[in-house]
């Protein structure tokens, strides 16, 4: 599945993580590839162990945290503690696939990558391409959201960013590890709670709605890895 969450992050923390990356230390975004995408990869990335870093990724962690639809697609286990990134003209980032099982630096956490995310952060308007290519069964998906928009897509799709040729790019990026690994399963889980959701308001909490609400559990708990 592949998500457009809108507004994640609102006016006031988009303004706070600009300032945040504006004033810390960035460096190649080679640090954090493997030995395939580093040779395709051509970004700058927030050095994790800087205080800017530590403050904008906790800005991020809450946005998610209260984030319903987030969760319904997600059902996170692990989130990758966010980096960011950011292209400049004459920047990209080539195809590739991300590693299946990312282990972070700081915490050594082990987080299987079964979910990939892009935040945005800075106005579309403010650059010219910079758009990640999302290679999936239905074709190229091409994806430039607002500012505060998020697209989340499975961890084994094969990816680019094109190259930025006016302005910057701005963005956070991480990982999920999902407590339901299938795709497949958690678009159906996903598609289930929406349409919970719309028949509650519809008709509210009827023998019928609350036998469903109640299969959508019982399918969780059958695939559930927590
Ligand atoms: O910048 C992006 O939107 C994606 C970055 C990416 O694909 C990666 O770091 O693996
Ligand atoms: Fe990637």
């Amino acid at each position: 599945m592949l998500l457009h969450i809108p507004q994640v992050l609102n006016s006031a923390e988009l303004l706070e993580l600009r300032k945040l990356l504006a004033s810390a230390n960035w460096a190649d975004g080679k640090v954090t590839a493997g030995t395939q995408s580093e040779q395709v990869k051509r970004n700058i990335q927030l050095l994790e162990t800087s205080a800017e870093a530590e403050q904008a990724r906790q800005i991020v962690l809450k946005a998610l945290s209260r984030n319903a639809l987030f969760f319904s697609a997600a059902l996170p286990k692990k989130i990758y503690p966010p980096l960011f990134n950011q292209y400049r003209e004459g920047m990209d980032f080539g195809a590739h696939i991300d590693n299946s099982v990312r282990t972070h630096a700081i915490s050594g956490m082990h987080v299987r990558t079964d979910i990939s995310c892009t935040l945005f952060i800075a106005d579309p308007e403010s650059y010219e391409g910079g758009e990640l290519v999302i290679e999936d069964t239905y074709g190229h998906q091409m994806v430039k959201l607002p500012a505060g928009d998020m697209v989340l897509y499975p961890g084994t799709s094969l990816h680019h960013v094109r190259p930025v040729t006016r302005g910057a790019r701005l963005a956070s990026f991480f990982w999920i590890q999902s407590m339901i690994r299938e795709d497949a399963q958690r678009t159906l889980l996903f598609d289930m709670d929406a349409a919970i959701a719309t028949l509650r308001e519809q008709v509210g909490d009827n023998a019928a709605v609350i036998r469903l609400t109640g299969n959508y559990h019982n399918l969780i708990r059958m695939w559930a890895d927590t």
